[in-house]
């Protein structure tokens, strides 16, 4: 049986866990997700819970792959919090199960497995679907998914300009100065994706911030909050203008407000790209509609536990 690892701690994950591997291993687990046969992987759409009394939810993901014999779970906690609170909106522990025996291998601090596997898989999108010449990144949001987009995507690719934008301009200023690179602060979102090629929407928002005739035809937009099926990011005409993609359809179509609301239909789920079995419309307006899936928790912490065996 395998060594019990018990870490509580952020700092402790965030060194194990490396985009250069996490990217590989997301891609191969989304192409082996789409082919939808149970005999590779068993991933249910989340078991939610919802905290009325405090605007947030439980989330339960479970996923199997069975190949790789990785069974894991994620317990998360997300809320929708008023502006200037200083709760944290997402916290989450992972839990790596040896599936023989049913015990528990490893527990997991799940907030930055959550933060990178979150960017990579939006990362793997932008590679697939956004405009062949990308010049100008931007980012709507400030907080923890903003700065591991901004990580992911500034390491995968070369912007020669990164804007953000955030409802609150000093967290949008504060995030410009904790970046490596040079990041521009804009005012106003329809000012910030003006031009823009790629752009990420990671704000906690339950009303669209973006609306489609901002959007530079061609572009290509990673939306990852509003994971509620009443909750929006982008609005009506985006979303029936653009070519929507999504990690999950069966996530999609039971969690996704922006997909549920507008009517959009899914064109395909980006493991169906990563597979050939749907194309990539570069030339086309794309929303890749980010919801999070178990498996791309499992696939993290098998790579942090084998990073922390390596070591000890
Ligand atoms: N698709 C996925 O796999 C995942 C999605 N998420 C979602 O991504 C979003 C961002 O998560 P974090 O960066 O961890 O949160 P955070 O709390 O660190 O940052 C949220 C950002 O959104 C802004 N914001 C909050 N309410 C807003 C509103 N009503 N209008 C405009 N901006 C608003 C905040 O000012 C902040 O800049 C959340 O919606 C979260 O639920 C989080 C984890 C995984
Ligand atoms: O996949 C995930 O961990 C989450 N999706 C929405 C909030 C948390």
């Amino acid at each position: 049986m395998l060594s019990h690892w018990r870490s509580s701690s952020t700092y402790e994950v965030e060194g194990l866990l490396h985009y250069k591997d996490l990217i590989p291993r997301l891609e191969v687990a989304l192409g082996k997700f789409s082919k939808m046969d149970s005999a590779e992987v068993i991933q249910p759409v989340r078991t939610t819970v919802p905290l009325q009394k405090y605007n947030g939810f439980l989330g339960l993901m479970p996923a199997y792959l069975v190949h790789e014999d990785i069974l894991c779970t994620k317990l998360v906690c997300f809320y929708k919090r008023e502006s200037g609170s200083t709760l944290p909106s997402t916290q989450a522990t992972v839990l790596l199960f040896d599936p023989e025996y049913g015990n528990v291998k490893a527990v997991m601090d799940g907030e930055v497995i959550t933060a990178k596997r979150t960017a990579a898989v939006s990362a793997i999108s932008a590679k697939l679907l956004m405009p062949a010449k990308s010049e100008v990144l931007t980012i709507l949001g400030a907080g923890h998914q903003a700065l591991s987009h901004y990580n992911v995507f500034t390491e995968t690719f070369s912007f020669k300009e990164v804007r953000v934008w955030s409802r609150r301009k000093e967290m949008a200023e504060r995030f410009a100065q904790s970046t490596q690179g040079h990041v521009t602060v804009w005012e106003s979102v329809e000012e910030a994706v003006n031009g823009a090629d790629v752009i990420v929407t990671v704000t906690g928002a339950s009303e669209p911030v973006l609306f489609g005739q901002w959007v530079k035809p061609g572009a290509h937009v990673a939306a990852v909050g509003a994971c509620r099926p009443d909750w929006r990011e982008l609005d009506d005409v985006l979303m029936r203008q653009a070519e929507v993609y999504v990690d999950s359809r069966e996530g999609a179509i039971a969690e996704s407000g922006d997909i549920i609301l507008s009517g959009a239909k899914v064109f395909a789920e980006l493991g169906e790209v990563l597979n050939g079995t749907r194309p990539a419309l570069r030339e086309k307006t794309t929303v890749f509609k980010s919801l999070g899936m178990g498996i791309q928790d499992a696939v993290s912490a098998k790579l942090v536990f084998e990073q922390w065996k390596s070591k000890h």
